[in-house]
């Protein structure tokens, strides 16, 4: 029988905030110490969750008392704990974190978003959980559900479970998504890099001999157990066919199964954006003859609570847009977001359009009305290797990563203008939005009260301060102006060897994103024009982001934009009727 597992006491206001090993030790700070919190845990990381140690993120603690700075050892040590960026110039010579956690606990999360879900994600509800649990229990599993049923919650939660070890072994997972945008999402990589295909145009037998070959990508086929896949609507069936094919290739020993027996976690909504398409005809990963085979009715989850918004009214009109099925009162109720959204705090809502020239016309057209001198961002790409072990050209460096990275080659900045993070920096996330309030060196900032990444990642020069209201329900104080200096992204090749790298500020101009850059966003305020929409989902996806009606403003809006796939709601219509079928054969089979 294994040991059981001794209790950890962690302390997040107290006489000196910290984990502990015994509840004697805890005790002694949380004693008589007024608004004290603590809690107990088996689970290390999920006590350093709950201290919310993010470094720059204070707890609440009621007005009169002071904050204690954690110390992590017998000796003080100057390093805080929290969560440090993984730049190249991660600097592993910062004193070890050590003391009354056993190890380290220092975590180089390659992306943050996992490392932020693992202080803000909110509990999982029992439908949620039960997906976590049949995908430990090692089930094939699509799970879907409207706009904000959590699918990005309950995937987070999978990937930190799979990341425990549980059994003799742990399950090797790979975290992927359709897109980049999508992936950077969730911390993982395109399925098109994870499984060695580049764009995946070659017939799937050339791509299965390629990679048999050379070997490039093999030993993702052979060494995953479970592939994880988010935004599977925007998967073409053509794509996953290949990647079945692919998979039986590859993983010969169990070739009869889908992907040649992967577990496979699939999850996304098929009425949101679908895969890139050139007309009318759309066909999507369902439409394969190996979905059947992949996900029998009774994988097929679909999560039923959305919550993203609470306003019954909106949230009924949500899935009539969804299903193209808008009524005259709540096409009405649409109508009445006919107007200007007042931003008394700065920092205005951002636009959405379908397409990418107008998001970008508006942004330049903001730029350039505001007064000042413009701060003019180059990036710095340095090359690494292709993908055939040879260096990569400077040319090739900066071409693939203007394709794949998020981070412009040049960012234009002046003060005043509105601006999206496009990096986890430590207390904010990934699509925080904000306003450029000043340039500064790292001493000014410092002088000035700016909070600032270790001073060690700021380079010499002037780099922008942004203003970052904080999210309405936030938990956290957070700092009012964070100084955001260049740093270092790379493109990694599935092998882990660095393909190129791009060192530049994370910021780019948000007075206007495209729909398609601003699905799986949660925003408070946002203003829509569908003036210009041409694909399905587009008007659903872009107005499901905002929480409210009363922080949207939808302009160009008709029930003549509420373009729903139909082939998507006939697969619906089948998968329901399937799934009926199967629940009345297995009645009948447990009545026999
Ligand atoms: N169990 C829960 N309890 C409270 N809030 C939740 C729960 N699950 C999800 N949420 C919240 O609902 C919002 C939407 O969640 P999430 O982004 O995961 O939805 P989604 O289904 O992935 O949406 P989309 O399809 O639009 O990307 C988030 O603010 C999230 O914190």
């Amino acid at each position: 029988m294994g040991k059981a597992r001794p209790k950890i006491y962690a302390v997040r206001v107290g006489r000196r905030p910290g984990i502990y090993h015994s509840w004697k030790e805890a005790m002694t700070q949380v004693l008589e110490f007024p608004g004290a919190v603590h809690k107990s845990f088996y689970d290390q990381d999920e006590a350093i969750a709950f201290l919310g140690g993010l470094h720059g993120i204070e707890p609440v603690l009621p007005p009169d008392i002071k904050p204690v700075v954690p110390t992590w050892g017998s000796a003080p040590v100057k390093a805080e704990p929290g969560l440090y960026p993984p730049l190249p110039q991660f600097d592993h010579s910062q004193p070890k974190l050590e003391g009354y956690a056993k190890r380290p606990v220092h975590h180089p999360f390659f992306n943050l978003p996992k490392a932020v879900a693992k202080v803000q994600d909110p509990v999982l509800s029992a439908q949620q959980q039960a997906i976590v649990d049949r995908v430990l229990a090692g089930e094939n599993i699509f799970f879907t559900g409207s706009a904000g049923t959590g699918k990005s919650v309950v995937l987070r939660a999978i990937i930190r479970a799979l990341e425990k070890p549980t059994g003799w072994r742990r399950k090797k997972f790979a975290v992927t998504a359709s897109t980049g945008i999508a992936a950077l999402n969730i911390g993982g990589k395109t399925v098109h890099s994870w499984a060695g295909i580049g764009l995946g145009l070659k017939p799937a037998s050339t791509l299965a001999d390629n990679i048999l070959r050379t070997g490039l990508c093999r030993a993702n086929w052979l060494d995953t157990d479970v592939l994880i896949l988010d935004e599977v609507s925007m998967i073409h069936a053509d794509l996953l066919e290949k990647l079945d094919y692919i998979g039986r290739a590859v993983r010969r020993g169990e070739n009869w199964k889908p992907f040649g027996g992967l577990q496979l976690v699939f999850c996304g909504d098929f009425f949101q954006l679908p895969p890139v398409h050139k007309n009318e005809d759309v066909y999507y990963a369902f439409d394969t003859e190996c979905w059947e085979k992949m996900f029998a009715p009774h994988n097929v989850v679909t999560l039923t609570r959305v919550y993203r918004q609470n306003d019954d009214v909106f949230i009924k009109t949500l899935e009539s847009l969804r299903r193209g099925t808008i009524s005259d009162q709540q096409e009405d109720v649409l109508l009445e977001c006919n107007r200007t959204l007042q931003s008394p705090e700065g920092v205005e809502p951002v636009w959405l359009y379908p397409r990418r020239y107008e998001a970008s016309n508006k942004n330049t057209a903001r730029l350039n009305a505001l007064q000042g001198s413009t701060m003019l961002y180059d990036a710095v790409d340095m090359p690494g290797q292709a993908s055939n072990k040879r260096p990569l050209s400077p040319e090739d460096a900066t071409r693939v990563l203007n394709e794949r990275s998020r981070w412009p080659e040049t960012v234009s900045l002046r003060v005043g203008a509105q601006v999206m993070l496009v990096f986890d920096y430590p207390g904010l996330v990934n699509g925080s939005t904000g306003m450029v309030v000043a340039f500064m060196t790292r001493e000014q900032a410092t002088a000035n009260g700016v909070a600032l990444p270790r001073s060690t990642d700021v380079a010499p020069g002037r780099w922008p301060v942004v203003t970052f209201p904080p999210p309405r329900d936030c938990r956290f104080i957070l700092p009012e102006r964070v100084l955001i200096p260049a740093i270092a992204q790379s493109l990694e090749h599935p092998d882990g060897t660095i393909e190129a790298t791009r060192l530049q500020v994370p910021l780019i101009l948000a007075w206007a994103l495209t729909i398609h850059k601003a699905q799986g966003l949660t925003l408070e305020r946002v203003r829509v024009d569908l003036n210009q929409t041409f694909d399905y989902g587009q008007a659903y996806v872009a107005i499901s982001r905002v929480t409210s009606l009363e922080g949207l403003e939808l302009r160009g809006f008709s029930k003549s934009k509420v373009l729903a796939s139909p082939r998507v709601l006939e697969w619906e219509a089948a998968g329901e009727d399937a799934k009926n079928e199967e629940q009345v054969v297995a009645s009948l089979d447990d009545a026999l």
